[in-house]
């Protein structure tokens, strides 16, 4: 394809012939064209001269990249394409390149439910009888699969994807958009037919600074990604929802809303918890429900209800999409009931890693649980450390019993992490460093009534230590501790 296909103009108007696009200069081959973007820890146009020498034919960059590498692009005879926004043009460049992408495409920002939310997406479409995915955190699950790095991936693997699995006769598809991905313009290729935000709280302050500049990139779902005329299902509950339900409202979007609050278009009228799941009572456009949820924690009725906003805005019967609610399985690692002692005691595993998290999840576990509930907490290593005394102190106030152990801890000395957690979560609590051991003690704990709710890794499969990643599931780890204390999986 030549460089104009791709929506790009060369200041010298040439016109060559692009082989493919990379975006890491390492990737570079022959006759590509290479996208030297401003970083964080480098400028793209640093790379250039390596991009070059790998055979590059094109070079999109910034006025500050081009500057970087002005001897050896004057030198050499790649196309130059100098633009105001790269990360824009590669996304567009990107689209044109790999063409296909499912019919019908959602993207759900937020803080917490992204992974939920696309994934019971993704899983009421397959029990409509689509062919479907969901494309984020854990890679792309569903009836096409494969693996990412990122929850939202850069533009040419994101639209790679997206046309392999339209090729395998995927229709449907359900993409997290992080904040990162929307402030980076990854997703801005896409055609996105609807867009859903779940909630605000703190996260990734290190990356945007504050409150209103995190929002803003959340924003750029409603007011920049999706077209007038698309959908937005909105979770109106909280004061940042509501300001996106304006900005969505002043773009002329569709605009349907969720959450508890009175006037909702799919209203949360009642709930109520037992072992396995929750009844859940809510209203769509004034009608009334009863259905079972097979899921755990009182924030999954929300992620249900914006899932099935995602379908019925985008096409979906109405009556099939409420009737396929119930048939949704948990999340993988999203308290996911992992096993279950003889005496009936469960243990959930749940990817909760920050303050707020561990919060959430231990009081929504509670109203499931008639005895105590037995919390697992640790904090990773080389991130954020004012959490660590934070999450212990969550785990203090609304756990009856809490185990410190490791979680990734990366190139820190586990002993000084642990130490940090337990400074909150004070002296009744157990430090156990060995992950699996803290595990089968936990389980070892629970009596009839009790759950155990271990924390912080969710789906992940490995422990990171040092620079070395070992073999580690939570979820497997509590079914070995059951088996070997009960003589069963
Ligand atoms: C902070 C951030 O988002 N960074 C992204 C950004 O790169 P950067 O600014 O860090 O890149 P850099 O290291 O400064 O290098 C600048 C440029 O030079 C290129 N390069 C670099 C080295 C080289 O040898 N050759 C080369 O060409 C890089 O590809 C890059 O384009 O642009 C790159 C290319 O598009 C991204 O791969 C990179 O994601 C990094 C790896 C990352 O970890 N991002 C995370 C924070 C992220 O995006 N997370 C979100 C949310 C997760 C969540 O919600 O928890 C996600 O969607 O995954
Ligand atoms: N609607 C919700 N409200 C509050 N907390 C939630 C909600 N949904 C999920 N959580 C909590 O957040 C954790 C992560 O959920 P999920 O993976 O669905 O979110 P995410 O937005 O994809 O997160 P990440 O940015 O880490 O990928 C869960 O394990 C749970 O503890
Ligand atoms: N995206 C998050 C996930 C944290 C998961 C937790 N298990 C940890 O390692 O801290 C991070 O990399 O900070
Ligand atoms: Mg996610």
């Amino acid at each position: 394809m030549n460089l104009s296909r791709l929506g790009l103009r060369a200041g010298d108007g040439s016109d060559p012939l692009i082989t493919g696009i990379s975006v890491d200069s390492r990737q570079v081959r022959d006759g590509h064209l290479f996208a030297a973007l401003p970083g964080s820890a480098a400028h793209g146009g640093e790379f250039i001269r390596y991009a070059l020498r790998q055979g590059a034919g094109a070079i999109l960059t910034d006025r500050q990249g081009a500057e970087i590498a002005a001897a050896e692009l004057a030198a050499s005879q790649a196309a130059l394409v100098v633009a105001e926004d790269p990360r824009a043009a590669l996304a567009g460049a990107a689209a044109l390149w790999f063409q296909a992408q499912p019919d019908t495409v959602v993207a759900v920002t937020g803080t917490s439910g992204k992974t939920s939310v696309t994934t019971f997406t993704r899983q009421i479409w397959q029990a409509l009888g689509l062919k479907a995915i969901n494309l984020g955190t854990m890679g792309v699950q569903g009836d096409f699969t494969a693996k990412l790095a990122h929850t939202t991936p850069e533009p040419v693997t994101l639209h790679r994807v997206l046309s392999e699995a339209a090729a395998s006769g995927v229709t449907h598809a359900a993409m997290e958009a992080s904040s990162h991905g929307l402030d980076q313009r990854r997703l801005d290729g896409v055609r996105v037919a609807a867009g859903a935000f779940t909630n605000f709280s703190q996260d990734h302050l290190d990356y945007h600074h504050d409150f209103d500049s995190y929002f803003a990139a959340k924003a750029l779902l409603f007011s920049h990604i999706l077209e007038p005329g698309a959908a937005a299902v909105i979770c109106t509950d909280d004061a940042r929802g509501r300001e996106a339900a304006q900005i969505a409202r002043d773009r002329g979007l569709r605009l349907m809303t969720y959450g508890r609050a009175e006037g909702c278009d799919l209203r949360i009228l009642a709930q109520r918890y037992d072992a396995t799941g929750q009844e859940l009572r809510f209203s769509l456009n004034g009608r009334t429900h009863l259905i079972r949820l097979n899921l755990i924690g009182g924030f999954q009725a929300e992620n249900v209800l914006c899932a099935a906003g995602l379908c019925i805005a985008t096409g979906s019967d109405e009556a099939r999409v409420i009737a396929a609610l119930p048939g949704l399985t948990t999340v993988r690692g999203r308290m996911e009931l992992a096993a279950q002692r003889r005496n009936g005691a469960a243990v959930f595993v749940d990817y909760a890693h920050k303050p707020g998290a561990v919060i959430a999840a231990l009081q929504s576990l509670r109203p499931h649980v008639m005895g105590r509930i037995i919390a697992i907490v640790g904090a990773g290593g080389d991130r954020d450390r004012g959490k660590r005394p934070l999450m212990g102190e969550a785990a203090r106030q609304h756990a009856d019993v809490v185990y410190v152990t490791d979680d990734n801890p990366r190139t820190e000395d586990p002993a000084a992490i642990r130490a940090e957690v337990m400074a909150g979560a004070g002296p009744d609590a157990t430090e156990v460093g060995d992950r699996a051991e803290a595990i089968l003690r936990a389980v070892d704990a629970l009596e009839p009534g009790d759950a155990a709710l271990i924390m912080g890794k969710g789906h992940e499969t490995g422990q990171i230590v040092g620079s070395d990643v070992f073999p580690f599931d939570d979820a497997e780890q509590a079914s070995v501790a059951v088996a070997a204390l009960d003589g069963t999986i």
